[in-house]
């Protein structure tokens, strides 16, 4: 369960210090995470790549510079969080021959607390325009929704071709908004989770397994 801190993100408050945090179980381990990100490329690859014969899928007419039966596609890693896993399955993606390029994103609502201020702020935006491109969203979590929501949403408005997301990590049950998610690596329980890129307060991102935090009193 997640805890009641609001980390100062409430009212005109100046921030409180973040809660001591410890880690308490390891989740998913480095290995589990690379076998993970490999199915994910394989999967993306095979529906990008059928996508022009079978249906359903992406719309791959127009496609950006495509070659070998793929189009190009324009991975946008949302940071801080999805630093990491973006870097891993762009990596992995190239092992499969998708042709690709990456932009970034910035975005941020949590500060240092566990609860979502329910404010998504933009903090850098796309470097390239993305009219006309297939766009796969790379994300580490999606818990209550609104980031990736408010993501699509923000994308969508710029007219590309296609638009998939890619999300780690899955927390059904802390869900606020429906938003589609067409690829997803683990479902996990209601926990906040660490560590491969995703912080509590900008620690623990260098972990390279997932695991839950304990907030200490
Ligand atoms: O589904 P939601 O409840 O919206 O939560 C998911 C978002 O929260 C985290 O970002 P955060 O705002 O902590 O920024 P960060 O990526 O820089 O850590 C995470 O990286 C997702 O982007
Ligand atoms: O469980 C989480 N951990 C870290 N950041 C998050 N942002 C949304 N959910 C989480
Ligand atoms: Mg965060």
């Amino acid at each position: 369960m997640h805890g009641d801190d609001t980390g100062g993100v409430t009212g005109g408050m100046p921030p409180a210090a973040p809660r001591k945090a410890r880690i308490d179980r390891i989740l998913f381990s480095q290995e589990a995470i690379a076998r993970k990100v490999r199915e994910l490329a394989e999967r993306i690859r095979h529906d990008y790549g059928t996508a022009g014969r079978a249906a359903p899928g992406p719309v791959l007419e127009g496609a950006a510079g495509g070659h070998g039966g793929l189009p190009t596609l324009t991975v946008v890693g949302i940071l801080k969080g999805a630093f990491v896993f973006t870097a891993d399955l762009v990596r992995a993606l190239g092992e499969q021959g998708v042709p690709l390029q990456v932009d970034f994103m910035a975005v941020s609502s949590y500060g240092s607390a566990t609860q979502t201020s329910g404010i998504i702020r933009i903090l850098k935006d796309l470097d390239r325009p993305i009219r006309g491109q297939h766009v796969l969203l790379i994300e580490d979590i999606v818990d209550t929704g609104l980031t990736l929501r408010y993501l699509r949403e923000h994308l969508l408005a710029q007219d590309p071709a296609s638009l998939r997301a890619c999300v780690l990590l899955d927390k059904p049950e802390r869900r606020v908004v429906d938003v589609p998610v067409e690829y997803v690596g683990f479902t996990i329980p209601d926990e906040f989770v660490v560590g491969y890129g995703i912080d509590y307060a900008e620690q623990f991102r260098y972990l390279p397994y997932i695991a839950c935090v304990r907030l200490e009193d």
